[in-house]
């Protein structure tokens, strides 16, 4: 079999969205338009594709994104997306060369980073990745929540207002809003425009269905939009006559935790809903503490999200805070050389240095579980405890535990 690994062009972009379709299973309906529209904002240098006798047989993509980290800066990212291989040239090593050629111009261009959302749980760690946040999935039965159907929401002592609007003002209002939410939640991923006219409806693929959703905005009392909520809801009826319906959230972003409150109280108290599903939320989310009775959220999803790989070592550990005191010397093993060596991070709550050194190691890892622990959303202890950092100095597991840990859980809120 000749198969020819390149770069995909102009010309090969369309057998390139075909072959995407065949790997992830869906009937192929792109359009002559959307195929243009789709180029002018796709960078093709870094869409790869491989051709046998002409036909695209696997498909792998990137993109320029920036990610959160513990603290709230952000750091540059290769976010990896439409990875496919036809099922007739799977398992010849066709992911593991595209994955190669990606990593390698990532870590060239300064990718501190690489993110994705995998399909499975097998495919990636090879790859030095390792789940950096998790996600959490509740349905909230409205009747048992206990909250007071007669109250308005937000009530008069909040003194801040909802308003329902369409999706010209999420696309004005969103991005602002989002970089708020950026600078405080570690594992939030960046949104380009793109995202903003798809959420909304306007570029919608031809082969997915859209159905216009409700979008509602929190202002707080000095009129800032706090928070954005967009939410579709079905039809049920029991009996003929009694409303059942649900309310789907696919997305609720907030600056303050005041507005994530109003925001869900809002969602609970729409008349006829009586079941909510929340979406992807972080596993430490407030929601079920926003119900009078937490209980009636009950956890339906909660699974591995985002994914990361580290490209850079020493600017991952340097980017994000620290709350405690320590130093601890790192052997990182990497497989395919990336960020394989001896660092010392030297952290505290003031800052944070690391650099390769030649002083003996506290303790080993692989390049999976360091990017596990990047976000500080994993146990060192608990990965010791599975033989998956090795403790070369006595009482380095729990210094580096103490360390690692963040005060709130990862959340990556999107899908990419
Ligand atoms: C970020 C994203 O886009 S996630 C979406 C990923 N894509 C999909 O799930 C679509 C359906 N699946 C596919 O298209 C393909 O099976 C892929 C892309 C997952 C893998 O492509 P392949 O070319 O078969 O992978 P490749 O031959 O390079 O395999 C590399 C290794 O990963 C392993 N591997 C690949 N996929 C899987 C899997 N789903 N489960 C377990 N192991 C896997 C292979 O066995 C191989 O192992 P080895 O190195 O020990 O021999």
């Amino acid at each position: 079999m000749s198969l020819d690994p390149r770069t995909v062009t102009v010309s090969d972009f369309p057998d390139w969205l075909r072959a995407v379709d065949t790997g992830f299973l869906r009937p192929h309906a792109a359009t002559q338009e959307e195929i243009a529209l789709r180029l002018t904002h796709t960078d093709l240098a870094r869409v790869q594709g491989v051709f046998d006798a002409g036909r695209c047989v696997a498909t792998f993509r990137s993109f320029a994104q920036e990610l959160t980290v513990v603290g709230g800066a952000t750091v540059p990212a290769d976010a990896i997306t439409t990875v496919t291989v036809s099922p007739t040239h799977r398992r010849r090593g066709l992911l593991g060369r595209m994955m190669a050629v990606d990593l390698a111009a990532a870590k060239e261009r300064g990718d501190v980073v690489a993110s994705l959302i995998a399909a499975e749980y097998p495919i990636y760690g090879r790859y030095g990745f390792g789940p950096a946040a998790w996600t959490t999935e509740w349905e909230i039965d409205v009747p048992r929540a206990g909250l007071d159907p007669r109250r308005p929401v937000p009530d008069e002592a909040d003194g801040g207002r909802i308003d329902l609007v369409d999706g010209d003002a999420v696309r004005a209002l969103g991005p602002e809003l989002h970089d708020r939410l950026a600078a405080r939640q570690h594992g939030v991923v960046s949104r380009g425009e793109q995202w903003w006219l798809r959420s909304t409806g306007v570029h919608v693929p031809a082969s997915e269905t859209w159905t216009e959703p409700f979008y509602a905005v929190y202002r707080a009392a000095d009129g800032t939009v706090d928070g954005l909520v967009t939410y579709r809801a079905d039809a049920r009826w029991g009996d003929g006559k009694q409303p059942l319906n649900t309310a789907t959230v696919s997305d609720l972003i907030a600056a303050t935790p005041a507005a994530e409150r109003v925001l869900w109280r809002f969602v609970c108290s729409v008349d006829w809903i009586t079941t909510v599903r929340t979406g992807r939320r972080a596993p430490d989310d407030l929601l079920p503490f926003f119900l009078p009775d937490p209980r009636a959220a009950r956890v339906v999803t909660q699974a591995d999200w985002l994914w990361l790989r580290v490209l850079d070592v020493p600017r991952a550990l340097t980017a994000r805070t620290w709350d405690t005191e320590a130093a601890v010397v790192l052997e990182v093993h990497d497989a395919t050389g990336l960020t394989a060596g001896r660092f010392l991070l030297d952290a505290s709550p003031a800052g944070a240095s690391c650099a390769p050194t030649t002083r003996s190691a506290d303790l080993a890892l692989g390049a999976g579980e360091l990017a596990t622990l990047c976000l500080g959303d994993e146990s060192v202890a608990r990965l010791a405890a599975l033989g998956r950092v090795d403790e070369l100095r006595p009482g380095a597991v729990t210094a580096a535990d103490a360390l690692f840990r963040a005060p709130r859980r990862a959340w990556c809120p999107d899908m990419f």
